[in-house]
C-alpha cells in the first residue's frame, strides 16, 4: 500500500518551529487571500502540483504548497496526496498527526461535492452567507493559533536578541534550550510523539473473531500536563475511563463489545483531575492528566497495551452529584462525577442509576445530554470530564427519579453501564436525519443533533426534530433547540402538543403518518436504493413502537432506523 515509514532529514530553515514562524508572519499561506470557501472536487483537483498544491482531509481542503519542504516525510510523499481527497491516504501513514493545527492557516475551505465550482458560486460577493462553521476557524483552531502565536512570540525577541550578532548564530544557538526556559513558564504543547500499538488493521484471533488489535495512541505534553490520545477508528463510537492507580495511569477503551487497556507508568508523578475527551467523528479518545511538578519529560514512560478482551458486565462506579440544575417545571439536569475517575460514554448510549428507596433497589436508565445543554449561566459544570450529565424528571409518584430530585450535592449515587445498541457507523454517509422523540425521550436525540450538525464530510442538509409533550411547559430545552434552529436554517424543531392550551398555535394532536408526511416531507421517510437519511426514535415504549410503524408504513427500511429503548 506505500506505506514507508521513514522520516526525511529537512533542510535548515524547515523545522517545525520555523513552519510556526511562517504561519505568523502574515504571509497568506492559503493562496486564495485567506477568505474561506467552498471547494469543489474539480477544483481541488486542479491544483496538483508542487507550485500549487492543495490537498483535502475529512472534508477541508488545505493549500500544502508552502508545507512541503516542511512534511518529515518528504515532499514525494506528501504530494500522492496532491489534488485529491487524501484523507485514506493520510489515515493509513500516520492517522495520530494533528494536520489540523498544522495547516490551520492553509485552510482555503469546505470540499463540496455536487456543488459548482467555487469560482462560479463565489465570483460575485455572497449577500447573505449562510451560517457555516467553516467560515469561522473551529474553537480548537483559534486555540492553536493562539499557542502557535504565544510561541512564537516567546521566541521572536530570544532570536533576535542573538540575531544582533551574527544570522549564523541563530543557526547555531541550541534551540531547546532556548524553548525549554519559554516552555517551563508556559502551558503550551511542546513535544507530540507516536507511540503505537500493533498496526491498526483488525486481526484475526486464532478463535476466529474478530479481534481489534491493541490500542494505537501517541501523547503530547506541555510543562504541566500530559494528554494521551488513543484511536479507535472513524465513527467507532468508544466508551471510556481513566484513572490513576497506584501512580500508573489506566485508560479503558470500550468499543462494539470489545475492551481494551492502556496502561501508563509515568517518567514522573502524574496527578487529578484527569479529563476524558471523545471526537466522535474521527473515534479519537483523548485522556489529560496533570503533571504533579512542572517539568519537560524526555519520554513518557512504560505503555502497556494489552490485547482486547470481551467486555463481559457493564461497570458499576460510584459517582458524586456535583450539581444540580432545573431545566423545566419538572426536570432537573444532575451532574455525575465518576469517584474513580472520568468516564466517556458512547453516543446513543445510556447508563442506569441504582438507588435504594424505601430499602428497595431501584434502577432507571438515562441517556447522558452530553455537552452543550446546560441551561444559561450554569455552564459545563461538574469538575474532571465535564463529569456526566443526566436530565432527570421528577414524577409525582414518586420512586427512584423522585429519590434523584431530592439528593444533596455531594452524595454519592451508584451508576452502571454504558448500555445500548446504536451504531454510530449508520450515520457514515446520513445526510438528513429525522429525530422522533417525545417527553425526556428528548435526551438520545441531543448528543446526535450536535455531532451531526457539526459533521463536515459528509455535511448533513437537514435534521429534523418532531417532538412530542403534553403541555408546552413540559417541552425540555426549548430554548435551546430554537437557539441552534436561528443560527443553523439545517435544523427545524416541530412541538406538537397532546395537551395544548388554547393560545397554542403549533401542531397538537400524537403522532400520526399524517403529521410525519406533513412535517418531514414524503421524500425524506422513503427509502431509495442508497439512502442518505436516517430516523431515531425514543419515548415511551407505545409511542416508538407506533411511530417505527408509521415510518415503515412510509417506506422507509429498517436499517434506515433506530429505535432507541431503555
Ligand atoms: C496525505 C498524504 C501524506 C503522505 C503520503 C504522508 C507520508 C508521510 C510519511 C511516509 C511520513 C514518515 C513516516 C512517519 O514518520 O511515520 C510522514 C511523516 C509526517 N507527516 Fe506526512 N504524509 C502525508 C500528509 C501529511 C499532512 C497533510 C501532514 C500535516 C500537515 C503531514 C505531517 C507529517 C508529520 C508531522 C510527520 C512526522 C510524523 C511523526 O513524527 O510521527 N503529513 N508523512
Amino acid at each position: 500500500m506505500g506505506n514507508p515509514r521513514n522520516k526525511c532529514a529537512l533542510q535548515p530553515g524547515h523545522s517545525l518551529m520555523d513552519w510556526i514562524r511562517l504561519g505568523n508572519s502574515g504571509k497568506d499561506l492559503t493562496g486564495v487571500g485567506g477568505r474561506i470557501r467552498p471547494v469543489s472536487p474539480r477544483e481541488l483537483a486542479a491544483h496538483h502540483t508542487k507550485n500549487d498544491a492543495w490537498l483535502a482531509i475529512r472534508g477541508r481542503v488545505y493549500n500544502i504548497t508552502h508545507y512541503l519542504p516542511f512534511h518529515p516525510g518528504g515532499q514525494e510523499e506528501l504530494m500522492r496526496g496532491a489534488g485529491m481527497d487524501a484523507t485514506q491516504l493520510f489515515d493509513k501513514v500516520h492517522p495520530w498527526v494533528n494536520y489540523d493545527s498544522l495547516l490551520a492557516k492553509c485552510l482555503v475551505g469546505p470540499l463540496c461535492a455536487d456543488r459548482p465550482d467555487a469560482d462560479e458560486l463565489f465570483g460575485a460577493p455572497d449577500p447573505a452567507p449562510k451560517p457555516d462553521r467553516l467560515r469561522e476557524p473551529s474553537k480548537a483552531q483559534e486555540l492553536v493559533r493562539k499557542s502557535m502565536e504565544n510561541l512564537a512570540n516567546c521566541i521572536t525577541p530570544v532570536r533576535k536578541k542573538i540575531s544582533a550578532k551574527s544570522e549564523d548564530n541563530v543557526k547555531t544557538a541550541n534551540p531547546s534550550k532556548i524553548m525549554q526556559s519559554l516552555i517551563m513558564s508556559s502551558d503550551l504543547p511542546v513535544s507530540i510523539s507516536r507511540r503505537a500499538g500493533s498496526s491498526p488493521v483488525r486481526s484475526k484471533s486464532t478463535s476466529g473473531d474478530d479481534t481489534p488489535s491493541p490500542l494505537r495512541f501517541d501523547w503530547i505534553q506541555t510543562s504541566v500536563k500530559l494528554t494521551l490520545s488513543l484511536y479507535t477508528g472513524a465513527l467507532a463510537n468508544p466508551g471510556a475511563c481513566a484513572r490513576l492507580a497506584g501512580g500508573a495511569l489506566l485508560v479503558e477503551v470500550a468499543t462494539n463489545g470489545w475492551l481494551r487497556v492502556l496502561t501508563v507508568e509515568p517518567e514522573a508523578k502524574l496527578k487529578g483531575p484527569l479529563q476524558i475527551k471523545v471526537y466522535a467523528e474521527s473515534g479519537k479518545v483523548e485522556v489529560t492528566a496533570q503533571k504533579a511538578s512542572p517539568s519537560i519529560w524526555k519520554d513518557i514512560g512504560p505503555a502497556t497495551a494489552l490485547p482486547a478482551t470481551r467486555v463481559t458486565a457493564p461497570r458499576a462506579l460510584p459517582c458524586r452529584l456535583r450539581a444540580f440544575a432545573p431545566v423545566s417545571h419538572d426536570t432537573a439536569l444532575l451532574t455525575l462525577e465518576p469517584e474513580p475517575g472520568p468516564v466517556a460514554v458512547p453516543l446513543g448510549h445510556h447508563v442506569k442509576i441504582h438507588c435504594l428507596v424505601n430499602g428497595e433497589e431501584c434502577v432507571r436508565s438515562y441517556t447522558p445530554v452530553g455537552e452543550g445543554w446546560s441551561p444559561p449561566g450554569e455552564g459545563e459544570a461538574g469538575g474532571a470530564g465535564g463529569g456526566i450529565r443526566l436530565a432527570v424528571k421528577r414524577y409525582a409518584e414518586g420512586g427512584l427519579s423522585h429519590h434523584l430530585t431530592t439528593l444533596a450535592v455531594d452524595d454519592v449515587i451508584t451508576m452502571s453501564g454504558p448500555y445500548g445498541g446504536f451504531q454510530l457507523q449508520k450515520l457514515r454517509g446520513v445526510t438528513t436525519l429525522q429525530l422522533v422523540a417525545a417527553g425526556t425521550g428528548v435526551t438520545p436525540m441531543l448528543a446526535l443533533l450536535r455531532f451531526t450538525l457539526a459533521r463536515s464530510n459528509p455535511r448533513c442538509e437537514k435534521v429534523n426534530l418532531l417532538f412530542f409533550n403534553k403541555k408546552e411547559e413540559d417541552i425540555l430545552f426549548r430554548e435551546k433547540f430554537d437557539e441552534i434552529a436561528k443560527a443553523d436554517s439545517r435544523f427545524k424543531p416541530t412541538y406538537i402538543l397532546s395537551e395544548p392550551s388554547p393560545s397554542w398555535t403549533g401542531h397538537s394532536g400524537r403522532i400520526t403518518t399524517d403529521l410525519i408526511t406533513e412535517v418531514l416531507g414524503k421524500d425524506s421517510t422513503k427509502c431509495e436504493d442508497s439512502c442518505e437519511h436516517f430516523a431515531c426514535l425514543c419515548g415511551p415504549t407505545e409511542f416508538t413502537n407506533a411511530g417505527v410503524q408509521m415510518l415503515t408504513a412510509l417506506g422507509m427500511r429498517e436499517n434506515c432506523m433506530h429505535a432507541f429503548m431503555g
